[in-house]
């Protein structure tokens, strides 16, 4: 049974068994009260952080550490309490009363946990993620968790608005309480109905049962969660992280959670998540992002990207690297210290089999080759030595031998002629030799077919050409690939350092900028900025750098995270997987996403498939049910295509309807774009400051953006097979113009879609894009053709 009370209504003081004190103007006592406590936290931590970063610790290292490890945490927590600020409390749980009468425990749920230190620590405030905050998210009717009642509270700011209230004993569900399998339905329906801001926002007050399974599920092993469109894959995905790192801090923090997301304007529609949460130690990227000081954005078609992606390539890779192990096929005659030595083919092949044996990486074999080779030469020089000429009673002892490999290791012509053999290579180095060399391919490659091969060939980009776009999304795990095999050949390092030193005087900024944003610091105190300038902040860290384990971890391929979450994870291909995995060797994953909706041509069809490599069949499998996202009528039409991609497969029954049915127009001749554009009109007028999106064939989109927004393409470059590369699609603005394929994981309160024929030409996986594409829209669907409607949309509705 579910009771609704806000300013006005009657109170809910007045229900049977109610206690006086228990309507809405406690609740906003109760909160206030909280608020107040917040602020003194607040006020607390970014003291103790001002203090932490003034005190003076001359002297040891040590002293130094324990200082900025203090004031790191210090900041991690005014941030996590900066981020309560919205929705504090958000809920209440009552719990049965005791057996002699007595009312049973209150619980006040929020998004972070604040205790009574003037009452031995009682709880005022619970974390959502405690586990005695866990009914919240699962007692039902049929089973209370010994709790009596759920309260939902509304707030805007600081202000309770009104109260949900849901009874949850026996006798109440006995009497009537219909059964939808949803909890907080009141505050549920509303969160879901209302409009979209282009950025997601967090669940904590309304998380689902079967989603809060996911989210509390155990960190060890891989998870797959496999759900339809709007099941809130991503949402828990989110909350999972924020879980995580909560009930297992330790371990947790220090490694960081890695949350990988198909493009950056995904990764942007979802960054507000996690800070929301209070958790900022977490790393956002794309694949095209997880090799270090590369945003990799180079577009390429995806057929390209597809034979890039197949595990085939690793061997390509392999045969790639030791094709760069050469013997010389003429002897290289050299004269050191007025010996002639010959290197011929014999005597290099056998330094190269001893270095390939080592199984070293490339660069550190090379080392081995190297010694190897001068230890042959200086055997042959010796022979030489001892041979004519010369006393054959004399024979060279260890020390001789010694002076000519000395003699011989310093020798630069020799060391070219090594160098040349083996040469110190970096990932870049090694593809872009690859790709350029047609014949090199041919050689490395002779398994694919050749017009494979060819899509693979492409020429040395001009110097002027930055690192982003020289590298396709689909080129990184193969560059990774190649990290792994090659080794260190010191550039990581110096990058690492470079980039260290610049992000060093940011951060300080940033930690002052952090004391400066604090209101409530005592007037009395110096502002933080008045006192230590970014540059003298930033000299005090230079015994450790004063990162953050996420920064760390972003900027190291060699970084192992604690955790790694792969958001829309059917599209990554199958050397994407490899660089994912070699991320996470603990294999404590939890990768979300629906097969259903695969565009990439590279991506994946069955999960035990992707995963069976890896794992074998040790992973578990969660299912999301409940859409939340798309109303029935619309959702009705999306199953229809759903049936023709996996006709075994259920489709997640939608949370609600909205009695709007969706819309098929059809254009006679070639004015598409002008009833684009008003259908767009009317749409997106129809949603007051919400969301709208015109989802288009990839070939029509910069005609339409044109044509509706006036805007060619966006600043920063054409779109890429990953996304758009420009980091300026707004999605907060009004309308967008977008391919299907970069629309993945996003939503919109309205979307128009057009010619969904040419939608199912483009591609191979033409029914899954146009089953993302339905699946957008928290409200309405407009659907623009001027060819035939594909048969299996046969559901909408003829509009004008
Ligand atoms: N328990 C919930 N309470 C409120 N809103 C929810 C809940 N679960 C999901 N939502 C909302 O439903 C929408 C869809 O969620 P989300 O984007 O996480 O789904 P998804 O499964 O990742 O979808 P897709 O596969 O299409 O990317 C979001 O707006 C999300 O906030």
């Amino acid at each position: 049974m579910s009771n609704s009370t806000s300013p006005g209504s009657p109170g809910v003081e007045d229900n049977a068994g109610e206690r006086p004190d228990d309507g809405i103007e406690h609740e906003r006592r109760y909160v206030a009260m909280l608020y107040g406590r917040l602020d003194a936290r607040r006020a607390e931590t970014a003291q103790r952080l001002h203090d932490a970063l003034h005190e003076e610790t001359v002297g040891t290292p040590q002293a130094l550490t324990e200082r900025d490890a203090a004031a790191a945490m210090y900041t991690d927590r005014l941030a996590a309490l900066r981020a309560a600020e919205h929705g504090l409390a958000f809920g209440r749980l009552d719990a049965a009363d005791e057996p002699d009468g007595s009312p049973g425990e209150r619980r006040y749920i929020g998004r972070l946990g604040l205790l009574d230190e003037d009452h031995d620590y009682e709880p005022l405030l619970m974390d959502w993620r405690a586990p005695a905050a866990q009914p919240f998210y699962t007692a039902t009717a049929a089973s209370p968790e010994g709790m009596r009642r759920r309260r939902h509270l509304r707030t805007r700011r600081r202000e309770v608005l009104a109260i949900d209230d849901e009874v949850l004993d026996l006798d109440a569900a006995d009497a009537g309480t219909r059964s939808s399998g949803l909890t907080s339905e009141a505050a549920l329906l509303a969160a879901v109905g209302a409009r979209r801001t282009g950025r997601m926002g967090d669940i904590v007050a309304t998380i689902q049962s079967e989603q809060d399974a996911v989210i509390r599920s155990k960190p060890s092993g891989v998870l797959v969660v496999q759900g339809g469109p709007g099941t809130g894959k991503t949402a828990v995905a989110l909350h999972r992280a924020a879980y995580l790192l909560y009930t297992h801090r330790d371990r947790l923090a220090r490694r960081g959670v890695l949350v990988v997301g198909p493009n950056p304007t995904f990764l942007r529609y979802i960054g507000q998540v996690l800070p929301s949460l209070g958790e900022t130690s977490v790393v956002l990227g794309t694949v095209g992002q997880l090799f270090p000081n590369l945003d990799a954005r180079r577009p390429e078609p995806a057929e390209t990207a597809e034979v890039k992606g197949r595990a085939d390539m690793a061997a390509v890779i392999a045969a790639a690297v030791r094709d760069r192990q050469q013997v010389p096929r003429r002897p290289v005659e050299l004269d050191v210290e007025g010996q002639r030595i010959r290197l011929d083919r014999d005597l290099a092949n056998s330094a190269r089999t001893r270095a390939r044996r080592s199984r070293k990486p490339h660069n550190e074999a090379k080392r081995i080759f190297h010694k190897e080779a001068v230890n042959l030469l200086a055997q042959q020089a010796a022979r030489g030595l001892g041979g004519a000429g010369l006393n054959s009673s004399r024979f060279l002892d260890a020390g001789d031998l010694a002076d000519i490999r000395e003699e011989l290791t310093e020798s630069r012509e020799l060391t070219r002629a090594l160098d040349e053999l083996w040469p110190t290579l970096s990932a870049e180095q090694l593809l872009t030799d690859l790709f350029s060399d047609a014949r090199r391919l041919g050689s490395v490659a002779r398994r694919l077919p050749a017009a494979d091969r060819a899509r693979l060939e492409r020429p040395v980009p001009a110097d002027d050409v930055p690192p982003g776009l020289r590298w396709s999304p689909a080129d990184v795990p193969l560059l990774d690939e190649a990290a792994e095999l090659l080794g260190d050949d010191g550039a990581e390092q110096a990058a690492r350092e470079a980039a260290a030193l610049r992000e060093e005087v940011l951060y300080a900024q940033g930690v002052l900028d952090v004391l400066d944003l604090e209101e409530d610091l005592d007037d009395e105190l110096l502002r933080a900025g008045d006192v230590v300038d970014a540059d003298r902040l930033a000299e005090r860290q230079a015994v450790r750098r004063y990162d953050s384990t996420a920064e760390r971890a972003a900027a190291d391929r060699e970084w192992t995270y604690g955790h790694v979450i792969v958001d829309e994870a059917q599209e990554l291909s199958a050397m994407a997987w490899r660089l994912v995995m070699r991320r996470c060797p603990s294999r404590s994953m939890t990768l979300v996403g629906d097969i259903a909706q695969t565009g990439d041509l590279a991506g994946a069809s069955s999960w035990a498939q992707v995963l069976s490599p890896y794992v074998a069949n040790r992973w578990r499998l969660e299912q999301l049910t409940v859409n939340y996202r798309t109303p029935s009528e619309i959702a009705d039409v999306a199953d229809d295509v759903l049936a023709v991609i996996e006709p075994g497969l259920a489709a997640p029954r939608s949370v609600r309807s909205t009695g709007v049915p969706p819309r098929a127009v059809s254009v006679a001749g070639d004015a598409l774009d002008d009833v684009v554009a008003k259908v767009l009109a009317e749409e997106s007028g129809a949603v007051p400051d919400g969301r709208t999106v015109v989802l288009a064939p990839a070939a029509r989109v910069r005609d339409l953006r044109l044509r509706l927004l006036g805007a060619a393409e966006p600043e920063a470059g054409p779109d890429t097979p990953d996304g758009p590369a420009d980091p300026s699609v707004d999605l907060e603005s009004p309308v967008v113009v977008l391919p299907v394929a970069s629309a993945k994981g996003l939503e919109f309160d309205a979307v128009v879609l057009v010619e969904p024929a040419e939608i199912l030409d483009e591609s191979p996986r033409g029914a899954n894009d146009l089953y993302v594409a339905l699946t957008r829209a928290t409200q309405r669907l407009a659907v623009v053709h001027a060819r035939a409607l594909p048969p299996m949309l046969h559901r909408l509705t003829a509009g004008t």
